[in-house]
């Protein structure tokens, strides 16, 4: 692999340039840890607060401008969440909420995403007396019509936050049900504040969902908190897709571990800069450590509008970090396809792709 000294103007901007050069033929990326409220941008935030006018703190909320600017200075992740919480306040109707997740499919669309395993806190909304099938409902139509105009398929996983009492999480696995049972939602995360909450906490979670036949289990963890702690979400939990997973890098034996269980980590090197985790840049992230190491990861952009980038944005900033040949793109965008939680005909079609848009870099240098 070419060091960072030795990575070429060219090969920095080959990822973005590649929509263009190959008219949109980028290799399918498949996205596994979005956020759908982080991808609520200052823009529609402050159209929603027009529409619905609500009344959100002025010390936080001024101008467009000065948002963003907030946004390029949390100080940890609990910093950012203050802002990702309030934000959701202009959420309030099922056009809202279908208004959101296709314009996140709007925006991605043209820089390659194929698939999509989009999160949701329901606990955020249901809290605000939103009712469950408003958000769920709005959710669906907005990527059912998102599927229609760009072909991006997508699912929705709900994530319990850390933050509130386990008893509020296990009535909103309960009042998930249903929507698990009919398909509009396909497996439960967790995610919020980590510091101070082990993932052990949440063990009696995780076993409801399974009592309950949730079809597939992930958790926020090691992004703030240590590799221990990577360890005991995918050991004492049983669960087997990791988002962060961050500091499992800090425990060698932690790796060999997980890539020998196949476990899977969701990265979001943009998110861990603007996070402090790593804050001189994605240069510091573990990437090439866990590429050596042979664990499963994908490369996503967790809350879009407030860390800087999409999806692509990600993949370029980890290009320009690190320099990747074609063939370790190749690897990343196939072990991106094979953890996704499709269906084998929809990977296969994935993997169909991804192999004749390989076949159109044939003799391209990057
Ligand atoms: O990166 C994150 N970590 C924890 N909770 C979150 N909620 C939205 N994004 C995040
Ligand atoms: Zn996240």
């Amino acid at each position: 692999m070419p060091s960072i000294q030795t990575c070429s103007g060219h090969a920095v901007d080959f990822l973005r340039a590649l929509p263009k050069a190959f008219e949109n033929r980028v290799p399918p990326q498949c996205e596994h840890h979005i956020h759908i409220e982080g991808s609520l941008e200052p823009a529609m935030l402050f159209k929603l607060v027009e529409k619905h006018g609500v009344t959100l703190d002025p010390a936080m909320y001024s101008t467009i401008e000065a948002l963003e600017e907030r946004y390029r200075n949390f100080a940890n992740l609990d910093d950012f969440l203050a802002y990702f919480n309030k934000a959701m306040d202009v959420l309030i109707d099922e056009s809202d909420f279908a208004a959101l997740s296709y314009a996140y499919l709007e925006r991605v669309a043209g820089d390659g995403l194929k698939h999509a395993e989009i999160f949701f806190d329901p606990q955020a909304h249901t809290g605000r007396g939103i009712a469950l099938d408003v958000v769920v409902n709005g959710l669906k139509k907005g990527l059912k019509k998102g599927q229609t105009a760009f072909g991006i398929t997508s699912e929705l996983i709900m994530c319990f936050v850390k933050h509130l009492p386990v008893s509020s999480a296990l009535d909103a696995v309960r009042e998930m049900q249903p929507f698990v049972e009919s398909g509009d939602v396909i497996g439960l995360g967790a995610d919020s504040s980590e510091v101070n909450n082990p993932p052990s906490k949440f063990a009696e979670i995780y076993s409801l969902a399974r009592e309950l036949s949730f079809p597939n289990l992930t958790m926020h963890s090691g992004e703030e908190g240590p590799a221990d702690w990577v360890r005991q979400t995918v050991f004492d939990l049983g669960v087997n897709r990791v988002d962060h997973g961050f500091h499992a890098a800090d425990d060698l034996e932690l790796l060999d571990e997980l890539a020998r269980r196949d476990t899977f980590l969701t990265l979001c090197p943009l998110s861990n800069v603007r996070l402090q985790v790593t804050p001189e840049g994605v240069h510091q992230s573990p990437i090439p450590l866990l590429l050596g190491k042979g664990v499963k990861f994908s490369i996503n952009s967790d809350d879009p509008a407030y860390f800087g980038g999409y999806i692509l944005d990600n993949y370029v900033a980890v290009q320009a970090a690190f320099g990747f040949d074609k063939a370790t793109w190749r690897r990343i965008c196939q072990n991106g396809i094979d953890g996704s939680w499709c269906s084998a005909e929809r990977k296969q079609e994935l993997f169909d792709e991804l192999a004749s848009v390989m076949e159109a870099w044939e003799g391209k240098t990057i």
